[in-house]
């Protein structure tokens, strides 16, 4: 599965504990954080993690682009309530595109645990179906590409 991991700066410390907590599980997934968040998992855990954007430079809109392109299947992002952020509108966006493609979210601890303690018994294996439609269209798309060419 790939997995979204982000976390606003007074929240980094408890996403960094957290992926420690779930090493076993999270060395068995593909790895996506924005800048700051990635770096920080990577140098506390060792873990391969793919870096975007940081958060304010655009990395909620990168994640964003995965999940419309359903190329995400969970998203963790611990928000800081408390802090007004310069980047409000990118990380409503991506809130809102887990809605648009029914991608699990947690914004919080409490809900993470359920989530990964989730993923690790097998109650996320539905999104393997639409990782098969996926393919599915890839392939439909490289068919009809291929009849446009003459290929
Ligand atoms: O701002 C963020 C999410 O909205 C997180 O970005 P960084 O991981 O780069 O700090």
């Amino acid at each position: 599965m790939n997995i979204a991991l982000i976390a606003h700066d007074r929240k980094k410390g408890d996403l960094v504990r957290f992926v420690t907590a779930y090493l076993p599980v999270f060395e068995k997934h593909s790895l996506f954080a924005t800048g700051t968040t990635g770096k920080r998992i990577q140098e506390a855990t060792g873990l391969k993690v793919h870096r975007f954007q940081s958060g304010p430079l655009g990395g909620d809109q990168e994640i964003g682009a995965m999940i419309a392109k359903n190329e995400m299947d969970l998203v963790i992002f611990f928000r800081d309530p408390l802090t007004a952020q310069p980047h409000e509108p990118d990380i409503t966006a991506l809130m809102r595109l887990c809605d648009v493609y029914n991608v699990p979210l947690a914004t919080n601890m409490g809900t993470a645990e359920v989530l990964i303690r989730g993923l690790a018994s097998g109650a996320m294996d539905w999104r393997h179906l639409l990782q098969g439609k996926r393919l599915e269209g890839l392939l439909d798309k490289e068919k009809g590409n291929g009849k446009r060419d003459g290929t």
